[in-house]
């Protein structure tokens, strides 16, 4: 089957749209316990890239699992194939030309792994939102953890399935007692550097 798929060569290719953007195009990509702060961190680094005149677009629970990925469960093998699956989008968003902003559970080392053999190493930047367990079902700010505790929701991370945390990611973030502006800030100086400003003409 795959091998009668045959790509097309496209004349306009994933430099020439950076070119057009006058910057390079990555992927930001944040891991961390339900209710650690992924969402809430990413937003703040958007606006703040936004603000430069980056082109930017965030991926996340809501426009992937609801919608794309909607047939996809919790369990380990749905969980890698979720993670998979927005690596590939990333992937085309990276080739848009778009610094693209990725906030997921994403809990397996492996398919974290994954995610850089799809959009190569370069392209990838691991934020590890790194906020304890205790304080992410003190937040509950979804009432999962609630929900886990009685039973009602199986494989809830961190409670009834494991969290492997990233050894060297390219930025920790340790949320409890740091403000949301702080932790921006921080993913931001990382950034800037890696973001080349290039010149359309
Ligand atoms: N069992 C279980 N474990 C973890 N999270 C759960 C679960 N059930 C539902 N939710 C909600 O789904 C969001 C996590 O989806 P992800 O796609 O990021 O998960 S994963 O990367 O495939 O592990 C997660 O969103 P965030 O709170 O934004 O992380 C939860 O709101
Ligand atoms: N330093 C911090 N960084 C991020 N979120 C924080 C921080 N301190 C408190 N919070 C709160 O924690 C919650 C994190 O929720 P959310 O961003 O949805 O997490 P996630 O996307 O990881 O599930 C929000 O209610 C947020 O206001």
């Amino acid at each position: 089957m795959k091998e009668n798929i045959i790509p097309h060569d496209y004349q306009i290719s994933r430099k020439d749209r950076q070119s057009n953007n006058q910057h390079n195009s990555f992927l930001i990509w944040f891991t961390g316990l339900s209710g650690s702060g992924k969402s809430t961190i990413a937003n703040v680094v958007e606006q703040k890239l936004f603000e430069k005149g980056i082109k930017t677009y965030t991926l996340d629970g809501d426009n992937i699992r609801k919608g794309i990925n909607c047939d996809l469960t919790f369990a380990p093998e749905d969980r890698k194939e979720n993670i998979r699956r927005i690596a590939e989008i990333s992937n085309l968003m990276i080739d848009a030309g778009v610094v693209t902003l990725a906030a997921f559970v994403s809990p397996y080392k492996k398919d974290r792994l994954n995610i850089k053999s799809i959009v190569k190493d370069d392209n990838f930047v691991e934020i590890y939102v790194n906020t304890s367990v205790e304080e992410c079902e003190r937040r509950d700010t979804k009432g999962l953890y609630k929900k886990a505790r009685a039973g009602e929701i199986k494989n809830m991370t961190g409670i009834s399935a494991p969290y492997e945390a990233p050894e060297n990611p390219d930025v920790e973030i340790k949320t409890e007692g740091v403000s949301v502006e702080d932790a921006a800030n921080k993913i931001v100086e990382y950034i800037l550097p890696k973001l080349k400003l290039l010149s359309n003409e």
